[in-house]
């Protein structure tokens, strides 16, 4: 029986994958698994039994993974799975940073009790004039999954788009609309755009990127959408920018109480992903990624450790995470061999500094041997499946 813990709602499309092998439930302990959206893991104590973590959503920085890899802990995302409905979102921002629909329609709730509402409403209306966004700029910083979806609806809506994304993949290549430009560097989005929106991950590279040198190069009154991460801006300096009117409008997905009531902000409460289409995507992907982990030990869309896909043939199979060190696999082998134990598959592939191993054999390993191999210098753990 696999328990896994659940630390935010989990579209019930995802769970019922679960057959009765598994115990799900946001109370249980000795987890063997999180399954989870934007809960905070950074405080969180794992035990020795987590085994993995599956975020049903793109973005891992609620998650410690760089602990988690030390402990073995294979982190998952669901790639892709709520693209588009944050693409739908950051379009309607785009018309809500253009035209001043959401101050109109603040304004108008306002007549209440105005007999002549009708006419009110007419001649107030050129307090609310906004630009189109046919033939203007945009700028998208980070082609990835949302970025390009964005990218290419804001090319088929009549704007000239210029994309950034040094560390683009090769899909996002492939899917990217041709009339996409590409901007030579990030100030030449900031230089040169009118909307300016980010769809790059919160990394340690990219927190802050968004402050006051790079407003003061932004054309006077440009737009900036973020639907990627609060800390991606300097708060301090994006309320400067938007005061001086250098941006003439800042939309957001990430609340801050500096932003509450502030002219030209609007803050939207984290909204992006929040489609039932979406969370069932996400949750579909992440429980499947979650079940061929625990069942099969195979990897696939792991942030931390490499994917790893190997079809079961034999009766018993090894998991095992390992530091990305030479002669791992060696000792492994030797162990096997001088045991009179036969290898009957094996793969092994490296991450940055860590690696993972499955082992196929239809021998019996005792547990002393599985001890001993745990043991060896490099060695963070190992799994037996059956
Ligand atoms: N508002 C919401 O509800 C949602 C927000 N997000 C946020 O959006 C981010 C992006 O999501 P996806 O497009 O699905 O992820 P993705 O991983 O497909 O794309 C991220 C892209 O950013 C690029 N990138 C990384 N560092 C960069 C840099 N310094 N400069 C330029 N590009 C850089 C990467 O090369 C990659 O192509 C997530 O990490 C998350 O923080 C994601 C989903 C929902
Ligand atoms: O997928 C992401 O990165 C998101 O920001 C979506 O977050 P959520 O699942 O809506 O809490």
């Amino acid at each position: 029986m696999y328990k896994v813990k659940l630390m935010n709602k989990i579209s019930s499309e995802g769970l019922d994958y679960f057959n009765e092998d598994y115990e799900y439930g946001e109370t249980l302990e000795n987890e063997d698994a999180i399954l989870l959206r934007s809960a905070s893991l950074h405080e969180y104590e794992f035990t020795n039994n987590v085994k993995a973590i599956a975020r049903a959503g793109a973005g891992v920085n609620n998650i410690p993974v760089e602990k988690c890899s030390e402990k073995g802990i294979v982190v998952f995302n669901t790639p892709g799975a709520n693209a588009n409905a944050v693409k739908e979102l950051v379009l309607c921002a785009l018309f809500l940073s253009s035209r001043k629909i959401v101050e109109s329609i603040e304004w108008v709730n306002t007549l209440k009790d105005d007999e002549n509402i009708g006419k009110t409403a007419e001649k107030g209306k050129s307090n609310f004039v906004g630009p189109e966004i046919e033939g203007k700029k945009l700028g998208v910083i980070g082609l990835g999954a949302i970025g390009v979806l964005v990218a290419n609806a804001a090319n088929k809506l009549g704007m000239e788009v210029y994309g950034y994304d040094p560390f683009m993949s090769v899909n996002s290549a492939w899917a990217l609309s041709k009339h996409v430009r590409k901007a030579k560097d990030m100030d030449e989005i900031f230089k040169t755009c009118d909307y300016i929106t980010v769809h790059v991950p919160s990394t340690k590279d990219t927190k802050g990127m968004l402050n006051k040198e790079k407003f003061a190069l932004m054309k006077d009154g440009a737009r900036l959408l973020n639907f990627a991460r609060g800390d991606l801006v300097v708060n301090e300096d994006l309320l400067e920018a938007v005061e001086t009117g250098k941006l003439s409008k800042y939309i957001t997905d990430f609340a801050a109480q500096e932003f509450i009531g502030k002219d030209n902000i609007i803050v939207l409460p984290h909204l992006g992903a929040s489609t039932p289409e979406s969370e069932d995507n996400c949750a579909r992907m992440a429980v499947q990624e979650l079940k061929d982990f625990l069942e099969n030990g195979n990897i696939k869309n792991s942030v931390n450790f490499p994917a790893v896909n190997q079809p079961r043939e034999s009766k018993v199979r090894l998991c095992i995470t390992n530091k990305n060190m030479p002669n791992i696999l060696a000792r492994i082998s030797k162990l096997f061999a001088d045991h009179n134990l036969n290898i009957e598959n094996m793969v092994n592939r490296s991450r940055g500094d860590y690696a993972y191993t499955l082992i196929d054999t239809n021998d019996d390993v005792r547990q002393d041997i599985i001890e001993r191999i745990e043991a060896a210098e490099g060695i963070i753990n190992v799994r037996v499946i059956k």
